[in-house]
This record gives structure tokens, C-alpha cells and sequence, in this order.
């Protein structure tokens, strides 16, 4: 029987760096995880795919999902839903494989009472200009919507101490590595490896 994957949930303000620094880390073979699709009622970006960058939905298929019982956490973010669907994540888990959740502040604290074992990483910018230089170089948003992402940037670096772990994506690499070393050290936690000793020790 293999152990159990770990779920690691990284977190951070829109523009921080987070799908640039988990498709970085996807591509280095050392490290492996599975990236959870996410579920979101946002309108697609030039270039997403759906059920690549997301699972781009309307309100009620989404609200139905929610009904169902389908979603492990689910939050609202500058007015639209994101929720991570249930289902991809528990079967991942059990064949022993890791998966990461990039999502939002209030949806990890959701999964942090249902997975208490997750491991919880907060990526944060090096100050707010360069956050925001970031969403605007990214090109991806207008003036109106950089400026809410920007109000809750704030409030989702003061819910930084909820988490286990803090990382400032200053350089891509720097961030990698640190990102890196954490998942190791926490697959050496001995809840982690106590069965494989339980034949030495007993149970
Ligand atoms: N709670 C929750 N938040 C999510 C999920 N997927 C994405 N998010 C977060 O929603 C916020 C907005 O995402 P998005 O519109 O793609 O903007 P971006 O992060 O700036 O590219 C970000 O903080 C994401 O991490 C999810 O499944 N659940
Ligand atoms: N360490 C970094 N230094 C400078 N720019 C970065 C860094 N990390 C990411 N970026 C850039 O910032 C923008 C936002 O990154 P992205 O990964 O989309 O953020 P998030 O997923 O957190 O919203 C992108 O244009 C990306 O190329």
C-alpha cells in the first residue's frame, strides 16, 4: 500500500508569481506533483484553455457543483466563484500522489479545516509596486480591476500568519528553491514515514 499524498496549498495576491513559479517547478523532474484545475465563473483570458487553466463555468453550473457536494473549498474572488473540484484531489491523494492547490486566502482556510495535514505556503512580492508592476506587465486585467486585486493584495498579505510557510518571489529561481526544500523537509516529518517503521517498533 503506498502512503498517502501530501497536499500543498500555495497561496499569494493575484500577480505575486504563483502559476509562473508552479509551472517552473512542474518542468524540474526532481520534484513531482500533480496541479489541481480549478473551477472558476471568470471570463477566459486570451490564451487559457478550459480544463487547462481552468474549468471555465457559468454561476448556476457552478452554484450546481456546489449543491452536489463537488467542491473540496470554493470562495468569491473580485466577484466571480473559484473552487477547487473534490473529487480530482481525493483520487490523487490516494494513489499516493502530491497535488498542489493554487488558490485564495479564504479557500485554503476552508481546506485547512477539512486537511489539516496540508502543507501551506504564502508567496509574497518583494513590496506592493512590484506586485502591481507585475498584474500590469502580465497585461491580463484593466486599470479597474488591477486596482481591486491591489485592495485585496493587502488584506490577503495580513492572512500571511495563518500559513506555515512564507516565500518572497523576488527572484523565480529563489522561489523555486525554497518552495523545493519545504516539500522535501515535510516528506521527512515523521507522521509522514511512521508506517514504514511500524514492522521495527510495532504499532
Ligand atoms: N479559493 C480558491 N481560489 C482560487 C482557486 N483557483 C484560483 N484561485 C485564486 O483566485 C485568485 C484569482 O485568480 P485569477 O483570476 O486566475 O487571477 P491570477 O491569480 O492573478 O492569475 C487567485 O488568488 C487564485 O489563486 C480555487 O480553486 N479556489
Ligand atoms: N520573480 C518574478 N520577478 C518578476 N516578474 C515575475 C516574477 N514572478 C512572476 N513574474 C511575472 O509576474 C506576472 C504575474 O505572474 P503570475 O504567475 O501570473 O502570477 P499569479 O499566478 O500569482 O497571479 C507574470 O507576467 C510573470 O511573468
Amino acid at each position: 500500500m503506498s502512503t498517502r499524498g501530501m497536499l500543498i496549498v500555495l497561496s499569494g495576491p493575484s500577480g505575486v508569481g504563483k502559476g509562473t513559479v508552479r509551472k517552473a517547478m512542474l518542468k524540474n523532474s526532481s520534484i513531482k506533483f500533480d496541479y489541481s484545475v480549478s473551477m472558476t465563473t471568470r471570463q477566459m483570458r486570451p490564451g487559457e484553455v478550459d480544463g487547462v487553466d481552468y474549468y471555465f463555468r457559468t454561476n448556476e453550473e457552478f452554484e450546481e457543483e456546489i449543491n452536489n457536494g463537488g467542491m473540496l473549498e470554493y470562495a468569491k474572488y473580485v466577484d466571480h466563484y473559484y473552487g477547487t473540484p473534490l473529487k480530482y484531489v481525493n483520487q490523487k491523494l490516494d494513489a499516493g500522489i502530491d497535488v498542489l492547490l493554487e488558490i485564495e486566502v479564504n479557500g485554503a482556510m476552508q481546506v485547512r479545516e477539512k486537511m489539516p495535514d496540508g502543507v501551506f505556503i504564502f508567496l509574497t512580492p518583494p513590496d506592493l509596486t512590484s506586485l502591481r508592476d507585475r498584474i500590469t506587465h502580465r497585461g491580463t486585467d484593466d486599470e479597474k480591476t488591477i486596482d481591486k486585486r491591489m485592495v485585496q493584495a493587502k488584506r490577503e498579505i495580513e492572512m500571511m500568519t495563518s500559513y506555515d510557510y512564507a516565500v518572497v518571489n523576488d527572484k523565480i529561481p529563489n522561489a523555486v528553491e525554497k518552495i523545493e526544500g519545504i516539500i522535501r523537509a515535510e516528506h521527512l516529518r515523521v507522521p509522514r514515514v511512521i508506517d514504514k517503521y511500524k514492522k521495527i517498533i510495532g504499532d
